[in-house]
């Protein structure tokens, strides 16, 4: 059969396409930089595009900050450790993260519902009180959605923020010299997860960073209000989106490995797993951090700020370098440097997304 009759799923064309038994296909952010030629470039009605954690679209005098991003089940949950109330917070607690990375206000949000017909009505209200409870958190509107049927359930919320688009936080802008701050902690996600998952016995901090993130809208519109030069929230690891910060700015990145925000519990989950503890700080992904570069002289002033309005770990954890050529991020621990760069999770590298990665 033919792609063009369109009695079937077009043909593999990538090695590991569906269809096609070989090894990876091509990874996510390979594939977002064929898509990215389709896509509206920045100007004046779109000050923000492409490439950033939200986009900024002109309204003509108002602006709005928008983002979209789905959970789906078996790849950011599962039943086994969440609940459907678990799952709505996630849903709308990973959108304010991005909202929260360019320093804007979430104010309202639609929900594209992808439901089973197997996942029951009160299962599904059980995901909207999780989301109704997120989006009283962080004030914002559910506003209503859409439903269709699936085979596993897709929570796609696209969410809608207020900023100033003079002072939106790119990705774009991290200059040689800046510190590296960091709000929040890393790797308490993975390593709840993997215990989970493992059957250990799960340290409640753990369990609940990846069952119920949080996002840090407080803490980003501080960043912002500081000045700060280039942010990123951590969703994919430390070591991928400082690679896309690194990518972006044209600039080199050092991490001192010391100087990370990592609780306690993570070391001893890494020490049950028999892990390399860095891969679940550098590479676990869905940490909800944020990453910001800023000014040297400023840097431990706005750290401190933002964590206490967070109430999260907060610290100068780097720092800036002119670019060699490619884009780096470098880890240093012990006198050791580690390359960092895509070092992190990609919903295409491998079967298994607990098996991707950690620093080598
Ligand atoms: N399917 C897609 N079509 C167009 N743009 C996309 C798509 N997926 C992601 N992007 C864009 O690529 C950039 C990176 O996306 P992503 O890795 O999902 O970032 P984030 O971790 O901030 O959610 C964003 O600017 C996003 O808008
Ligand atoms: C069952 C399960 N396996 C693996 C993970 C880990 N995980 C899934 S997606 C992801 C990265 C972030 O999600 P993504 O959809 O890439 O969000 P974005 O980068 O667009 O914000 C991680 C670390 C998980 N949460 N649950
Ligand atoms: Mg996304």
């Amino acid at each position: 059969m033919t792609g063009a009759s369109g009695a079937s799923r077009p043909a593999a064309e990538d090695p590991g396409a569906p269809g096609d038994p070989a090894a990876s296909p091509v990874g996510e952010f390979e594939l977002l930089e064929r898509l990215a030629p389709r896509l509206a470039p920045d100007g004046p009605e779109l000050p923000v595009g492409y490439g950033d954690d939200a986009a900024v679209i002109d309204l003509g005098g108002a602006a709005a900050c928008v983002t979209v991003d789905a959970i789906v089940e078996g790849r950011h949950f599962v039943w086994e450790l969440s609940t459907p109330d678990d799952v709505g917070w996630k849903a709308v607690a990973v959108n304010v993260s991005d909202l929260a990375a360019m320093g804007a206000d979430p104010t309202a949000a639609v929900v594209a519902l992808g439901r089973p017909a197997d996942l029951g009505a009160s299962s599904v209200e059980a995901l909207y009180d999780g989301m109704a409870a997120a989006a009283a958190h962080w004030g914002l509107d559910l506003a209503g959605g859409d439903v269709v049927r699936t085979d596993q359930l897709v929570v796609a919320l696209t969410l809608l923020g207020r900023i100033d688009p003079a002072r939106a936080v790119r990705r774009r802008g991290a200059r040689p010299g800046d510190r590296l701050v960091c709000v929040g902690s890393l790797g308490a996600a993975a390593a709840g997860l993997e215990l989970g998952i493992a059957g250990h016995r799960t340290p409640e901090p753990l369990l609940a960073a990846h069952r119920r993130p949080r996002g840090l809208v407080t803490a980003g519109r501080a960043l912002a209000d500081a000045g700060t030069h280039a942010m990123i929230d951590i969703s994919d690891g430390l070591g991928a989106d400082l690679g896309h910060v690194a990518h972006a700015s044209g600039v080199a990145i050092d991490v001192w490995g010391a100087s990370l925000p990592v609780p306690p519990e993570v070391w001893e989950a890494a020490d049950a797993l028999g892990k390399d503890p860095w891969s679940l700080v550098c590479a676990g992904g869905e940490d909800f951090a944020l990453v910001a570069a800023v000014a040297p002289d400023d840097a431990a002033e706005v750290a401190r700020r933002a964590g206490a309005a967070e109430g999260v770990p907060a610290a100068v954890v780097g720092e800036i370098l002119e670019s060699e050529g490619e884009p780096r991020v470098t880890l240093h621990l012990d006198g050791q440097r580690r390359d960092l760069r895509r070092l992190g999770y990609d919903h295409y590298r491998d079967d298994d997304p607990r098996d991707q990665g950690g620093p080598t």
